[in-house]
């Protein structure tokens, strides 16, 4: 499913988060949006999803603006995974990921064998299903991110919004989870901090100062020019000898 941006913009208090952000996400593409802390990726993502409208702009799916389709038939094809994604306390982690499954149902289409199956499913993928039956309360913070990711792939989405999915993970996590994100067929967005890690999407949007500022292949886009504009960072590529891959190295500006 495409997924579309016009002019998209959020202000607050009169202080403009995000300004006039274009951009079209093909279908099954991976867009990765970076930027420093406070440039807007969030607010975007947000506005993506439909969870926030816009002060000015629109979202499209597939060429429809999504404020013409219902909350539910929105749920049915796109899902975010939160930064900081709070759930109802007193539920258990299988409760959570079963919430995914809720734009399926109705009167006519009950809880069945079927939506157990993509639940267990979501819940393996993300190696929770031991702990399926744990108080999400009693789990810690990457756990609790597993939790959301699978109640977004419980979803099974055609468009994917991600908000920093690897934070709080360990390394064996954050690996799993982006080999599991790059496998899916799905449109996605991503917001991701580690610029090493965001080589790995198809294409990457730079947010800065709440604008679009950069859009392209990752390696046109990660340059040290652009690194030092916009992050204050100076970088350097060094070569890994067992595959001959770029990898970016940091260091504060002398
Ligand atoms: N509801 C709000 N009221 C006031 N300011 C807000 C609100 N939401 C976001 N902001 C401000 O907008 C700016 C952009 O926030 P946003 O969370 O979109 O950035 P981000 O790029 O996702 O940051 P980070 O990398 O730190 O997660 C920040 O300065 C934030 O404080």
């Amino acid at each position: 499913m495409r997924l579309e941006a016009e002019g998209l913009s959020w202000s607050t208090r009169g202080q403009a988060i995000v300004q006039d952000v274009a951009l079209r996400v093909a279908p099954g593409e991976r867009l990765g949006l970076i930027g420093p802390n406070g440039s807007g990726k969030s607010t975007l993502l947000r506005m993506l999803a439909g969870v926030l409208a816009p002060s000015a702009g629109r979202v499209l799916l597939d060429g429809r603006p999504l404020t013409e389709m219902r909350r539910r038939e929105v749920a049915q094809v796109l899902a975010l995974v939160e930064q900081q994604a709070e759930t109802a306390d007193r539920i258990t982690v299988r409760d959570a990921v079963e919430l995914g499954r809720t734009p399926f149902l109705s009167m006519l289409r009950p809880w069945g064998a079927e939506d157990d199956a993509i639940v267990r499913r979501a819940l393996d993928v993300v190696e929770m299903a031991d702990r399926s039956a744990r108080d999400w309360i009693t789990l810690s913070g990457g756990e609790r991110q597993r939790v959301h990711i699978a109640r977004a792939l419980a979803q099974q989405p055609r468009i994917l919004l991600l908000d920093e999915p690897t934070n709080h993970l360990d390394i064996h996590h954050q690996l799993g989870i982006l080999g599991l994100v790059a496998g899916l067929r799905v449109t996605t967005v991503i917001a991701l901090h580690d610029l090493n890690q965001a080589m790995g999407c198809d294409r990457l949007g730079v947010m800065h100062r709440g604008r679009l500022v950069a859009l392209g292949a990752p390696s046109d886009i990660l340059t040290p020019d652009l690194l030092r504009d916009v992050f204050g960072v100076r970088a350097s590529f060094l070569i890994d000898p067992a595959d001959g891959s770029r990898i970016l190295r940091f260091q504060p500006l002398a």
